[in-house]
């Protein structure tokens, strides 16, 4: 079985751009992360919540929760950028769950040589400096190296259960997403746990008060 590769999932059109004498590298990127916003999150439609929200729509959320950060030891600046590009390379690789069969290994693997391709082939052709940004913001998060890396880490569970409540008051209770809530336990900075904990406990009593 051939092994999985950026370049093999880049849409024809991109790929014929990227060709050109003159390529509009700009261009050419912000259509790689067009993928960001057609794709929904997987974890939600496993579950039957077809008209859910995208890749996309999950960063910009983790983006301006970055900004209600409090803590004055944190750079608030770097945790919405590390947040913008956090996921940058599902555009390609797409948005594999943790049950996915791929395993947590190859998954970086290929999340890995695809922001590599991506910050090579596009960022950097028209911005180094960019470049190199969008790679040590990513670097940092999947590393968890740095205190802004910690909160996003923490934001991209808390915006996910936030995210999770607002389907089950969709669907009224109807659909059982108890799964996701494991993810409390992955949120470590006091601030970010005290919205998890007020989260969770309006979703317990969403919960009684339907059970009644
Ligand atoms: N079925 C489940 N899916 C989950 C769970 N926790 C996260 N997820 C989904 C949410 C996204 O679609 C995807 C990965 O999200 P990232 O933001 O980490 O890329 O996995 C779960 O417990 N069950
Ligand atoms: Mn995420």
């Amino acid at each position: 079985m051939s092994i999985w590769k950026p370049e093999d999932h880049v849409p024809q059109e991109i790929k014929d751009l990227l060709a050109e004498e003159q390529p509009n590298y700009v261009m050419a990127f912000l259509n790689v992360v067009q993928l960001l916003k057609i794709q929904k999150r997987t974890g939600w439609l496993d579950f039957g919540i077809n008209e859910c929200e995208s890749i996309s729509d999950h960063m910009y959320r983790m983006g301006i929760t970055s900004m209600m950060i409090k803590d004055p030891k944190v750079n608030k600046d770097a945790c919405v950028r590390i947040a913008l590009v956090h996921d940058l390379a599902e555009s390609l690789v797409g948005d594999i769950t943790p049950n996915d069969p791929v395993g947590k290994d190859e998954k970086h693997r290929r999340e890995l040589d695809t922001i590599n391709y991506l910050c090579d082939t596009f960022i950097a052709k028209y911005n180094e400096e960019a470049a190199r940004q969008v790679l040590d913001d990513w670097l940092a998060y999947e590393n968890v190296s740095t205190l802004e890396a910690r909160y996003v880490k923490d934001i991209d569970k808390f915006e996910m259960l936030v995210q999770c409540f607002e389907y089950e008051k969709k669907y009224n209770a109807a659909k059982n997403l108890d799964q996701f809530w494991s993810a409390m336990s992955s949120i470590k900075t006091d601030e970010v746990k005290s919205w998890a904990d007020d989260l969770f406990k309006r979703r317990t009593a969403f919960f009684k008060e339907h059970a009644k």
